[in-house]
Order: C-alpha cells, then structure tokens, then sequence
C-alpha cells in the first residue's frame, strides 16, 4: 500500500483533502450532519484512507501551490501562533482571489536581507554612509547614534509608547545631520550602487508576480524613500503597482539637500501614515484582503487605514535577538519566519492565494 504523506507538519490528512476539493472546485458529496465526505476507493481504502486522485505514474496529486504553500510552513524556520487561523486565512483569501488582495510591506529588513556571508546589510539609510554623500564625521555621529538607538528600537522589555520618543529623538537627529553635509540628488544614484543593499532571495519572484495580477504593493518604510526608490529600480522591480509612503528628501533648485518632507515617519508611528496616507490612495480601494509582511510590531499598524478590510495575513521576520522576541512575535504575526533571508514564505502564500479566484 502506498503511503500518503504531505509534509504539512500535523496537519489533519482530512483538512488538506477538505481545501483540495475547495480548490478543485469539485462538488463533494455532504453527509447528513454537515460534514464533508471525502470519496473512498473501495478497492484500496482500508479502514477510513482517503485517496487523492493519481497521476499516470502513480503519483499523488495535490494542488502544486497548496503543496508548495504547506511545503514552506512546515519548515522549521517557521512558527505559527494558530496554523488553523492561517490555513483559513489563505484559504479565504484565495476564494476571494487576487483582485481583492493587497500587499502592504515595511522595506528596510522585510524585503531587504538582513545580513549576508555574516555582515549587516545596510538599511536605507546607513546606504547613505558613503563618502560621496557625508564625511568621516558625521559617519561616526550617524554610528554612534545608531549603536545607542537601535538597541532601544528591538528592546523586548521596553513598550512602544516608552520607545516612541527615543525614536523621533534618533530620526530627528540623523536627518538634521544630513541636512548639513548638503547630500546632492545626483550621487544618491552612485552611493546605492556602491552599497552593499540587497533585497531578499526571491525578491524578483515577488515583486514580478504582484505586477502581472496587478495586485498593489504598499511599501510603508521609515527609511529614506529617495534611496528605496533608487534601490528597487537598480533591481529592475519598481513596476506601476508600486506605491511607497516614507521619508522623502526635499531638495533645493540646484539639487541640494535641504529638508525632510511631510511627517516624519518612524518604526512606531506607522499607524499615523497609515490613516493619513494610505487610507487615501484610490488603488488600494475596494481590496479588502491584505497580505502584510514586516520585521518590527511597530510594522502591524500599517495596516490601519484600510476600511472595510475582510482578511489580514501578517508575516512578521524576526531577524535579530530572536530568543528574546519570539514570543511577542508568535503573540503578535499569525506567521513568524526566524532568521530567514528569504521570500519563500510570502512567495508561497501568494502564489497560493492567486491560483485561482475571481480576479477584478
Ligand atoms: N538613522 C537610522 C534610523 C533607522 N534605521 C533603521 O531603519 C529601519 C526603518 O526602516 P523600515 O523600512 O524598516 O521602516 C528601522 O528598523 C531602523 O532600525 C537606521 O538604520 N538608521
């Protein structure tokens, strides 16, 4: 006898058979309390097996984008608070198809690596650490400041509303001490190029496939958007479905750095930005799923702005002091991905939830 196995770790055989059959569309015959039956094959079906329908060659089918979505949460790299909630999400998600999602995601840590061959990848704004742009000075002002903030920022014991203004302390003086080394537009190019940025594997997959079912991505970053923007069009994935909401530089007539614009944004005032701004923006109307990926709880609030929402699946990336703040996460995103460099996760789950539906 062959053995059915699915590699989504104690997942109930029934429950993936139940979600094939959604998926296939095919009408399963009901019993009379309600629940679903699942067709035997007489001949093979000992004491309650249920079969999945063979291929020529004997192997057993499942939906590849079911089959690959279980094959990346049953990693162990992968932790889920409620993996039935999860299941259900994508699972209405997928029903509701891709012309009712939308992808809000933080940048800085999110979508881009958090290290590499064992070094820090450079965020948004230490891209701007780079002799083109600012001096031997102001470097070691940005990384003393940054060594005695950071730590707050990911601090487990600490809560969001004591961090708040130790944030806007950290931003406020960064950017003023960019405002006075006079950045020039036209290096910003250069200095990203010269960086070692780099988004995470699998990004092209990403960023490639939310364009081709025209499904929106809301970058939400309180990094420095002129240099995101730089980043992701370097990378060749900065397509018309794009949006961002950050920091963005503003520039005197010859090109000079001369201010910040808008609001300041910062790891804990997301959602500030998110009723202001993203509420607003027409091409994230009318999709009431939402896919949220980020590295910070600050990064939940994102999603805030979005009225009517049915569905909200967060992915949450816990990079760093990852004992320290598993908890919180597991407590905090429906799915936690632990050291993990990767787009796999985000990738599965989308391609899951875009298998088929009713596209807009
Ligand atoms: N001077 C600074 C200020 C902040 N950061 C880091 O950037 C991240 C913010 O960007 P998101 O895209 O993640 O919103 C934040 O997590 C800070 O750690 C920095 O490197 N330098």
């Amino acid at each position: 006898m062959q053995i059915y196995h699915i590699p989504w770790i104690n997942t109930p055989v029934r429950t993936v058979l139940a979600i094939w059959h959604q998926l296939t569309k095919t009408e399963l015959p009901v019993s009379g309390a309600g629940q679903w039956q699942l067709p035997q094959t007489p001949a093979s079906a000992v004491a309650g097996q249920w079969q999945l329908p063979q291929t020529p060659l004997g192997q057993w089918q499942l939906p590849q984008t079911l089959a690959s979505a279980s094959t990346e949460l049953a990693k162990c790299s992968v932790l889920m608070r409620e993996r039935s909630r999860v299941e259900e999400t994508i699972h209405a998600m997928q029903r509701a198809g891709a012309g009712n999602l939308q992808v809000i995601s933080d940048f800085d840590m999110t979508l881009t690596r958090f290290a590499h061959n064992g070094k820090r990848v450079p965020t948004t704004h230490n891209i701007l650490d780079n002799r083109l742009l600012i001096n031997e000075d102001c470097t070691k002002k940005i990384r003393a400041l940054l060594n005695t903030y950071y730590p707050i920022e990911i601090d487990p014991s600490r809560s969001a509303e004591e961090k708040l203004p130790l944030m806007v302390e950290w931003w406020t003086k960064v950017h003023e001490l960019l405002i006075e080394q006079r950045i020039r537009k036209d290096m910003l190019a250069q200095a990203v190029k010269e960086s070692s940025a780099m988004l995470r594997d699998g990004y092209k997959v990403f960023f490639d496939h939310l364009a081709e079912q025209q499904i929106p991505l809301l970058i939400f970053s309180a990094g420095v958007g002129d240099v995101l923007e730089e980043v992701i069009q370097q990378n060749h994935v900065f397509h018309p479905n794009v949006h961002i909401i950050s920091n963005y530089m503003d520039f005197d007539q010859t090109g000079v750095l001369r201010a910040f614009k808008g609001q300041l944004i910062h790891t804990f005032n997301k959602r500030e930005g998110a009723l202001s701004h993203a509420a607003g923006l027409t091409e994230l109307q009318g999709r009431p799923n939402v896919l949220l990926l980020g590295d910070s709880l600050g990064d939940l609030t994102m999603a805030d702005g979005v009225s009517e929402h049915e569905n909200i699946l967060t992915i949450g990336f816990l990079n760093d002091q990852v004992e320290e703040r598993k908890e919180s996460y597991i407590n905090s995103f429906d799915i936690v991905l632990v050291k993990d460099e990767t787009m796999d996760v985000p990738n599965a789950v989308l391609r899951h939830i875009t298998s088929s539906g009713n596209g807009k």
